[in-house]
């Protein structure tokens, strides 16, 4: 278990439920609980989903997504918390007076728009809701590809177009922006890290596989624990590279469609080089 400031580290996921159990508030939990954190959920909406994709999309009303974070954050606390499918700008605008409210500051945002199988799971006309309350708000943001170029209103094509993509986001606010490479080619899977000022990429090599489901969700989540037991921003997102490459690396078979990512791997891969 860790430990911060002498008591078990503790992390919420705000997000929506994933049936299927491999992203949502399901990868989100599971990631916490494998990195030794104290795990809670706020939920948005719930989804019937699986390995084929997303059957039905259900949102919760706003007022049972702040009654969610009022009732942990007054009790238990909070020592990080990400965002992960938040919906409707109603429910964002909830979630981002929640954090003003209690004064969170290691919040990562990971702005999710479009499963993998093509689902909406952000309407367009939150976006605007998430960069003018959300982003102010975010110590690191953690789009994908097609998540940047929304939100930064530019196609990326090459490296340089990353890097102003990311210079766009952190003008929105966003402390630190890490832009994920999963939805690129090459033989490495190369994340680009901007905290404001300086770049750096975490690379690891490209698995080709379907059993990718939950990424996102995952690499997010094992990053806010690391926050949560008190690693800076750049040793959190290298704990979550390497969580999410296990992950990836180590798939099980779960399902007739794209498969989730494997929760247990690094905590084997930790014991098997122990
Ligand atoms: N096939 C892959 N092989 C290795 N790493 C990958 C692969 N796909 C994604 N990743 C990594 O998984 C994390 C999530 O990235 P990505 O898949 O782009 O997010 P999302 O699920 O939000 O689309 C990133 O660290 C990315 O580099
Ligand atoms: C409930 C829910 N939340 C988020 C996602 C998107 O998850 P992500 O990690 O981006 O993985 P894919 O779905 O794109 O494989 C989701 N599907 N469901």
């Amino acid at each position: 278990m860790e430990q911060i400031e002498g008591r078990i580290a503790r992390a919420l996921t705000i997000a929506g439920s994933d049936s299927g159990g491999g992203a949502g508030i399901q990868a989100d939990l599971k990631t916490f609980q494998e990195l030794g954190v104290y795990g809670m959920s706020a939920l948005t909406a719930l989804t019937a989903q699986n390995t084929f994709g997303v059957q039905g999309v259900y949102p919760v009303a706003e007022e049972a997504v702040t009654a969610q974070i009022h009732s942990v954050g007054s009790d238990i606390g909070v020592d990080a918390l990400k965002t992960g499918m938040l919906f409707s700008a109603e429910i964002i605008t909830a979630v981002a007076e929640a954090i003003a409210f209690f004064g969170w500051t290691k919040v990562v945002v990971d702005p999710v728009m479009i499963a993998k199988g093509g689902a909406s799971l952000l309407q367009a006309e939150a976006i605007r809701a998430m960069t003018e309350k959300l982003l102010p708000l975010t110590a690191v943001l953690t789009p994908n590809i097609p998540e940047a170029e929304r939100l930064a209103g530019i196609p990326i094509r090459t490296s340089a177009d990353k890097r102003e993509a990311a210079r766009r986001l952190a003008a929105f606010g966003a402390k630190h922006v890490i832009i994920k490479g999963g939805h690129e080619e090459g033989k490495e899977a190369i994340d680009l890290l901007f905290d404001g000022s300086s770049f750096s990429e975490l690379s690891g090599k490209r698995v080709e596989t379907a059993r990718t489901h939950g990424t996102g969700c995952t690499y997010s989540a094992a990053l806010t624990a690391g926050l949560a037991a008190g690693l800076s921003v750049e040793a959190s997102a290298r704990q979550a590279k390497a969580f999410i490459q296990a992950a990836i690396e180590d798939g099980i078979t779960i399902g007739g469609g794209h498969g989730p990512t494997n929760h247990w791997a690094y905590r084997r891969s930790l014991v098997a080089h122990s």
